[in-house]
């Protein structure tokens, strides 16, 4: 079954921006979606990742152009003594329907292990928020060890969800290496990654829907090359200008045009 919109296409502000510029961003960012044929089409679903201040403001200018909003991070437990925790339970109250979990950034520097990951997908999806899980090796590798590494990543992250509590993923492919960076990985290397990871998940029983999309200096240009290989991108610094943004929207158009 072909799922639709053919692609999904998310943005993560980390935390680049300050409030007022990211007020700025999601009216540029809504004008541009509300009236864009990727997302009146379904050749492209879009989301956003702003910080947790910027959610509610998101949620009301991005919702109405059809845009999905998402928090970078939550926390595992749904209430309590968690001090500068964010609940599931408080993110889907506030609007949100994505939570992104496993970030390398919060890996590397907020000492987020495979244990914690599992933990917080579980509180996502018994949340009812779609998980975007990020994956992806450490070091350069070879794109079999790459999608090995990858795998045994997704999964651990569905170790700890309930029984029943299964649900669609956005597992975004993230070599390390390649956030942050000029490039993205070659074309080559992601589908050669993203093919075996994706056919691994449609396997998983109670993960139907869930796609594969690639994150990591991704921009304009990449998605034509990656075609069919990828779900979609998940964009970083490079989505700052809305003109980008735009130019990757019109892509999806292109290619949805194509069968997949
Ligand atoms: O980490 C990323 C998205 O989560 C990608 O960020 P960059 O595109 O800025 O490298």
């Amino acid at each position: 079954m072909t799922y639709r919109p053919r692609f999904t296409i998310g943005v993560s502000l980390k935390m680049y921006f300050g409030h007022a510029e990211a007020l700025r961003w999601f009216d540029r960012v809504a004008e541009l979606a509300a009236g864009h044929p990727a997302l009146l089409s379904g050749a492209a679903e879009l989301f956003v990742i702003p910080s947790f201040p910027a959610l509610p403001a998101a949620v009301e200018r991005l919702t109405p152009a059809g845009v999905l909003v998402g928090a970078q991070d939550l926390f595992w437990e749904d209430r309590g003594a968690f001090t500068g925790e964010v609940s599931g339970a408080e993110l889907a109250e506030l609007g949100c329907t994505l939570a992104e979990i496993g970030h390398a950034e919060r890996r590397r520097l907020f000492g987020e292990t495979d244990e914690t990951v599992a933990r917080k997908i579980a509180a996502a999806l018994r949340n009812g928020l779609t998980p975007v899980l990020c994956v992806g090796e450490a070091d350069r590798t070879d794109p079999e060890r790459a999608a090995a590494d990858c795998i045994a990543e997704f999964d651990s992250a569905i170790s700890a969800v309930e029984p029943g509590a299964a649900g669609r993923i956005l597992v975004a492919y993230e070599p390390h290496w390649a956030i942050g960076a000029a490039e993205p990985a070659s074309p080559a290397h992601i589908a050669g990654v993203t093919e075996r990871l994706a056919a691994h998940v449609a396997a998983v029983p109670g993960y139907e829907g869930s796609r594969v999309i690639y994150g990591g200096s991704a921009k304009p240009g990449l998605l034509p090359k990656l075609g069919s290989a990828v779900g979609g991108l998940f964009l970083g610094r490079f989505a700052h200008d809305p003109a980008a943004l735009a130019a990757i929207l019109d892509e999806t158009v292109q290619l949805a045009e194509v069968p997949a």
